[in-house]
């Protein structure tokens, strides 16, 4: 991917990622998901974990829906004046081909025992209590590219409940998938749950891109 011309634009084409070298795209007519394996090397896998392990707080949700128990994992924004994180936002841009003004800072999850992040779309419901405060300067999630960090030793898959895809974490694993069938349009069959981790802990990093230019407000 690295001698290609990279395409930079507002949304991912598709069809280019899918010529990326060593990537599988999951048969599926309602979701345009991809994988591609050791996208990151165990060393930068390390180097993140080690960042957020060191500045996680409590994950939060929008659309507060009742159940506290929905997200029970720990979040991080990643700084990304650190050149490691520099060096993954580069590959991410590069692997998207999406213009690195829209992606929101890179964020860190982490799952202990038991925790999960029960099904949601990235995306954010237009219907929602709280969608004019995340969505009105930038627009809506496009993309989620996800990366793996580790492989706990028991749980933490990726289901695609209404695609019916689980994906296994596996260390420097990468997920991209689009939140959108066409512009404005948001794309239910994106459903996902972060399967509870049953033993071990699950590192991963999200990436996030919006319809518009994000703007640290
Ligand atoms: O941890 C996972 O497998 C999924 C994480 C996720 O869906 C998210 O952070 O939005
Ligand atoms: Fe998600």
């Amino acid at each position: 991917m690295s001698d290609r011309q990279i395409p930079f634009a507002v949304d991912a084409d598709p069809a280019w990622i899918a010529r990326h070298p060593g990537i599988q795209r999951v048969p599926s007519r309602e979701l345009t998901l991809f994988i591609a394996r050791d996208f990151l090397t165990p060393e930068e896998c390390e180097g993140l974990v080690e960042l957020i392990d060191s500045s996680r707080r409590p994950s939060t949700i929008a659309d507060a829906n009742g159940d506290r128990y929905f997200r029970t994992s720990e979040t991080c924004e990643l700084d990304g004046a650190d050149p490691l994180v520099a060096t993954v936002e580069a590959r991410l841009a590069a692997f998207a081909g999406i213009d690195p003004a829209h992606g929101e800072p890179i964020q860190g999850q982490r799952y202990a025992v038991g925790q999960e992040f029960k099904a949601h779309t990235d995306y954010f419901d237009p219907k929602g209590t709280d969608f004019q405060e995340y969505c009105a300067m930038t627009g809506n999630r496009t993309w989620t590219l996800m990366i793996y960090l580790n492989k706990p030793q028991a749980g933490g898959a990726t289901r695609f409940i209404k695609i019916g895809k689980t994906v296994q974490p596996e260390t420097g694993k990468l997920l991209a998938w689009n939140n959108r069938t066409g512009p404005g349009a948001y794309n239910p069959a994106s459903l996902h749950h972060g399967m509870k981790v049953r033993a071990g802990v699950k590192h991963v990093i999200t990436k996030w891109y919006r319809e518009r230019p994000w703007m640290a407000a």
